[in-house]
């Protein structure tokens, strides 16, 4: 285990919209964020996309063979860019979720990354939390408290991560640690990107719509809308997990309407969904500070905006970063791995107790 001390450590993402991989380097002691440094990204081609697409909902043993080594070799590029990294944070692909049945899997091998590194590496981060009765996700929630701390807040707030599927988390900054009870409520509050991009793609061959410029031209469609918010997901009490594709039947809800007003309404079912998660926290937050691509989407934005009683703003808003904070998250909880600090706990994951998951693979010397 390391000695509380800060250190420099390395966090990388590939996540559920299949875009690319962001990397970036926190500086912390797996408490307090010291500072943020470098940060890149290496985006998959159409090609390497569908090579991705085409795994989604494997599990190991299946044939994975290419995806697993375009996931490595993707990440080894990009995170060789770097320097002066003690420890990786290695998240890994998502392939598949499926917390209370088959687990949660994320493919690329960290073994194999730490040797083409030469540093160690944490990752599969998500398996320990499951195995002990969580949802394996979300998991930035621990740094999103850290980040409520960087930032100086002091009144309850609240992260959305706009990704391929959305997450929430609401901080109470007045308490020291995000495991105790009543500092932390966090959760997925249903898809968000991945089924505008999925639909782009059919039907225009577009990967995504870009600033809501298409939901922009279109109306929502209530009837869908409505059918959507019946999902018996939005009943369940946090904390909760979603699957990128657990919603895929949503596309159907809007198969009968023109592009414009079928993007219009998966938007529309985003947002609806955030607004259904926002009635869980504890107490109003004062703001709500938005992550991830689907705070460029303006229509999005609008919709949240419009609903909510207070602020809804970009996390850029408080200096942070919304294109890299999930690799920072991953960066962050490394090294809360490394300390055997927890990652996890019942009100983020519902896991029984606080749980630091996670594998270190090292390699000689380092
Ligand atoms: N300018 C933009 N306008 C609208 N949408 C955008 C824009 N830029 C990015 N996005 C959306 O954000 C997505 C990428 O978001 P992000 O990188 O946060 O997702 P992710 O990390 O892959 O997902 P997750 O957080 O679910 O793992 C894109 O696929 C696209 O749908
Ligand atoms: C199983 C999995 O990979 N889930 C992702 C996904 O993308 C967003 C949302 O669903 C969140 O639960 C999680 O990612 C972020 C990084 C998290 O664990 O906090």
């Amino acid at each position: 285990m390391l000695k509380a001390e800060r250190l420099w450590a390395l966090g990388a993402m590939s996540g559920t919209s299949l875009d690319g991989v962001d990397a970036a380097m926190v500086e912390t002691d797996g408490a307090t964020i010291y500072a943020f440094g470098p940060s890149a990204y290496r985006a998959y081609s159409a090609e390497e996309q569908a090579v991705l697409a085409a795994a989604l909902g494997k599990w190991p043993g299946e044939d994975l063979a290419e995806a697993q080594a375009l996931v490595e070799s993707a990440h080894l590029e990009v995170l060789s860019r770097f320097d002066g990294a003690a420890l990786v944070g290695f998240h890994g692909q998502t392939l598949a979720h499926e917390p209370r049945g088959r687990g949660t899997h994320q493919l690329g091998d960290g073994a194999r990354l730490a040797e083409g590194l030469g540093l160690p590496v944490v990752w599969d981060f998500r398996s320990a939390d499951v195995r002990l009765g969580g949802e394996g996700a979300p998991l930035a929630p621990f740094f999103h408290f850290a980040c409520a701390k960087w930032i100086g807040a002091t009144e309850p707030l609240a992260f959305l991560n706009l990704g391929g599927v959305g997450n929430i988390t609401w901080v109470d900054p007045s308490f020291a640690r995000p495991e105790e009870a009543g500092a932390v409520l966090a959760f997925d509050t249903g898809p968000a990107n991945a089924p505008i991009n999925d639909l782009m793609l059919a039907r225009r061959g577009e990967a995504f719509d870009r600033d809501g410029a298409l939901a922009r031209q279109g109306e929502v469609a209530q009837g869908a809308l409505e059918l959507f918010l019946d999902e018996p997901y939005f009943l369940r009490m946090p904390p909760k997990s979603l699957d990128r594709d657990t919603f895929a039947d949503m596309i159907g809800l809007v198969g009968e309407l023109g592009d414009a007003d079928a993007v219009a309404t998966l938007t529309g079912m985003a947002a609806a969904a955030v607004l259904r998660g926002m009635e869980h926290c504890p107490r109003p937050p004062v703001r709500l500070l938005v992550t991830g691509g689907g705070r460029h989407n303006r229509v999005m934005m609008q919709m949240l905006r419009a609903a909510l009683d207070c602020p809804v703003e970009p996390v850029e808003a408080v200096g942070l970063d919304g294109d890299m904070l999930e690799a920072q998250a991953f960066a962050y909880l490394a090294v809360r791995v490394a300390r055997g600090l927890p990652t996890s706990c019942a009100s983020t994951t519902g896991v029984r107790a606080a749980v630091s998951g996670g594998t270190i693979s090292r390699v000689e010397g380092v």
